[in-house]
């Protein structure tokens, strides 16, 4: 089941989803998301993306601070503020503890050099917040918050008992987690309404939703990195 994070997510997950190569399908159905479900990941895959994707957090950190700076009212604020909260005070924990548990610090960690997937993808979503709007940067951002909470849902409903990616699975299925995405939906379509109106009836719908199903093919690449080795 889709879980509920609001009216523009889903509109935008829907959008994402209708091209003939289902950029949505793809992210949230990778073999890598399959194999933290059933546990064939190898783990030295699970360490270098848990490396990158600290890197990534960073960035993502930035990222929803330039949210703080673009936003038109207070409610918008708080929920970018809160968001870098959970990334950098919550998220990033998973990563620090698990590279700790096998002799990777967190300096190695801030220090990684970033792999191109992992640039692309989070100098897109910084661009698109330079030289947009509040909503511009919230389309190319939204396929990471949300998408990651419906993975985590739904591995937390069909993984195997015995994967040892649990840690990785209830971070994204917790209450924390999927409270970042339930707020940051609701802030979004209020968003959404206070600037544009009606989503299907703005001008603006196309180019929104091709920022969100670019951010979800970059999320793509992303797990191929991971799973390549970067
Ligand atoms: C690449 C990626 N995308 C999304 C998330 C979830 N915040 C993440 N940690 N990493």
């Amino acid at each position: 089941m889709t879980p509920d994070y609001g009216k523009t997510f889903k509109h935008w997950r829907a959008g994402a989803s209708e091209t003939p190569d289902a950029p949505w399908h793809q992210y949230t159905r990778h073999a890598f998301v399959e194999g933290l479900r059933d546990g064939s990941l190898p783990h030295a895959s699970f360490l270098q993306y848990l490396v990158q994707d600290y890197v990534f957090l960073v960035h993502f950190a930035r990222a929803w601070s330039l949210g703080v700076v673009k936003s038109e009212i207070l409610e918008e604020m708080t929920v970018c503020a809160n968001t870098v909260d959970g990334l950098v005070n919550h998220e990033m924990a998973l990563h620090v503890k698990t590279c700790a548990a096998v002799g990777i610090s967190e300096d190695t960690l801030f220090n990684a050099t970033e792999a191109p997937e992992n640039l692309a993808y989070t100098r897109y979503v910084m661009d698109a917040g330079l030289q947009g709007d509040f909503l511009d940067l919230m389309a190319a951002l939204a396929p990471c918050v949300m998408g990651y909470g419906e993975i985590g849902l739904r591995l937390k409903a069909e993984a195997a008992p015995n994967t040892p990616y649990t840690d990785w699975i209830d971070t994204y299925s917790g209450a924390e987690y999927q409270g970042i995405c339930t707020t940051v939906g609701g802030m979004l379509d209020a968003a959404v309404a206070r600037r544009l109106g009606c989503l299907d009836a703005s001008p603006r719908a196309n180019a929104l939703q091709a920022r969100f199903t670019l951010a979800t093919q970059l999320e793509v690449g992303f797990w191929g990195m991971g799973l390549r080795g970067a």
